[in-house]
């Protein structure tokens, strides 16, 4: 396959020859925050959001955006309005969403390793949901919420032993996962927690995974998730509502959509009758498509038989080629002829390592230094996972609604990226 004949992705298109971000052309974006930066379609996250809420039309379900694909606080804000809540795995990102202006009672925390601090903070922020995943962290909890003179509203996260068939660092929902607690270990947990004064039970919670694109590990793991709520319903747990987590993934090769209306009819199938409220709690398909990343050309280098295009961009930026071995398609901001040879290409960026790559010998048309690319559907864990690695400053984030652009997060500076350094008092002044 190879990147120039395939479509960009909704929210983004040519215009005489020009990619464009909803009414806005990018080249001229690129002139006002230079690059690289991130670029947002604001209308293309709604359509995401509408269409995942529309497939879940006629059952109780309520929506909780998975704020670690893109913390941003206007992408937050706007699925916030949207009608979504968020679903926060830090105390970080719950301050985030609070400020973002979501309520607290529209947040759910998820997450093995909660500390003190963060529990007591979620409580006095009044959250949803705890999502619960060990009994150490259920005792923990509840004496949390003692000291407090608080119940803290909790849900069990079971791990249902079922393999999401999507890239290994990413699958959570196997036995050696770290993530959740067993079937038969959780009908223990519900029974401690019942008689918890600081705990008050109300849920189930499932997550198998990420990026998944084939429905039968959510049918699998749905299945053993509601029949299980069925089994503890019978048992007199006084449940109210099932997570069913996100995972849902994005077409990064174009030709392998995962089938949301498919996934929602496995929802209906599983959970018939149940009476329960739903969660889902959706990241990447809600931002990843809706996303570029969109960086410029610095050299091209032509040595032992391979042809180099090294970008401003790198792996501190986006860090899943190098991680996941994660295909993002790349197309060049000015449309090529549609003669134009391809030629196999590595773009990689400045970084030094030979990781700092976005994709190998991938068929390009010509390209020179200063020429734009995009990288297609870096909506989600792209800025949220960009680091200052090489001390490269954090790439600005830009928002387009129609005609209108926003600069949701303004390029990190120098002066500010350096001055978190601490110099210790032994240390004497240096002198030439
Ligand atoms: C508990 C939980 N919920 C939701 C998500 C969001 O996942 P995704 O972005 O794949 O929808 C994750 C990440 O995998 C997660 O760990
Ligand atoms: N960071 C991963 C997804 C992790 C999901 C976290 N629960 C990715 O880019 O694909």
């Amino acid at each position: 396959m190879n990147s120039t004949t395939l479509l960009p992705q909704e929210g983004f298109s040519f215009r005489e020859g020009l990619l464009h971000a909803e009414g806005v052309p990018i080249d001229r974006i690129a002139e006002q925050v230079g690059t690289p930066f991130y670029l947002y379609s604001s209308s293309a996250m709604e359509a995401a959001y509408q269409r995942f809420t529309a497939a879940l039309t006629g059952l109780n379900a309520k929506v909780f955006y998975a704020m670690k694909a893109n913390s941003n606080q206007a992408v937050v804000r706007s699925f916030a309005e949207w009608g979504a809540g968020s679903d926060v795995v830090s105390e970080g990102e719950l301050r985030r969403a609070l400020a973002a202006g979501v309520p607290g009672n529209r947040i759910v925390f998820a997450g093995v390793g909660k500390t003190q601090r963060e529990m007591a903070f979620a409580l006095e922020a009044g959250i949803l949901q705890f999502n619960v995943e060990s009994l150490p962290e259920l005792e923990q909890l509840n004496q949390v919420a003692l000291s407090m003179g608080r119940k803290a509203p909790v849900a069990l996260r079971v791990n249902p032993n079922v393999d999401a068939q999507t890239h290994t660092k990413i699958a959570t929902g196997r036995k050696a996962d770290k993530f959740g607690i067993d079937l038969d270990h959780a009908r223990t947990l519900y029974r401690d927690a019942q008689v918890m004064k600081g705990i008050a039970v109300e849920g189930l919670a499932v997550h198998i995974g990420s990026q998944l694109t084939r429905m039968e590990p959510f049918r699998d793991a749905f299945q053993r998730t509601a029949d299980f709520y069925r089994e503890m319903q019978a048992a007199g747990v006084p449940l109210l509502r099932l997570d069913l987590g996100g995972g849902l993934g994005v077409p990064y090769h174009h030709d392998q959509a995962p089938d949301l209306q498919r996934y929602a009819e496995i929802v209906k199938e599983t959970t018939a009758g149940l009476g329960a409220e739903l969660a889902f709690e959706p990241g990447r398909y809600l931002v990843a498509s809706a996303g570029l990343l969109v960086t410029r050309v610095v050299f091209v280098k032509e040595e032992r038989g391979r042809r180099f295009i090294i970008v401003d961009g790198a792996m501190n930026d986006l860090i899943r080629p190098t991680l996941y071995e994660a295909w993002h398609n790349i197309i060049p901001l000015r449309q090529a002829d549609s003669g134009a040879e391809l030629t196999p290409c590595d773009v990689v960026g400045p970084v030094c390592e030979s990781g700092d790559f976005f994709a190998k010998e991938r068929d390009l048309p010509p390209l020179k230094s200063g020429d734009l690319l995009a990288l297609c559907d870096a909506g989600a864990y792209g800025s949220a996972m960009a680091s200052n690695y090489n001390s490269r400053p954090l790439v600005p984030e830009v928002m387009v609604r129609g005609d209108e652009m926003a600069v949701v997060r303004p390029r990190q500076d120098y002066a500010t990226m350096i001055a978190q350094d601490r110099l210790p008092g032994w240390l004497p002044a240096l002198h030439n």
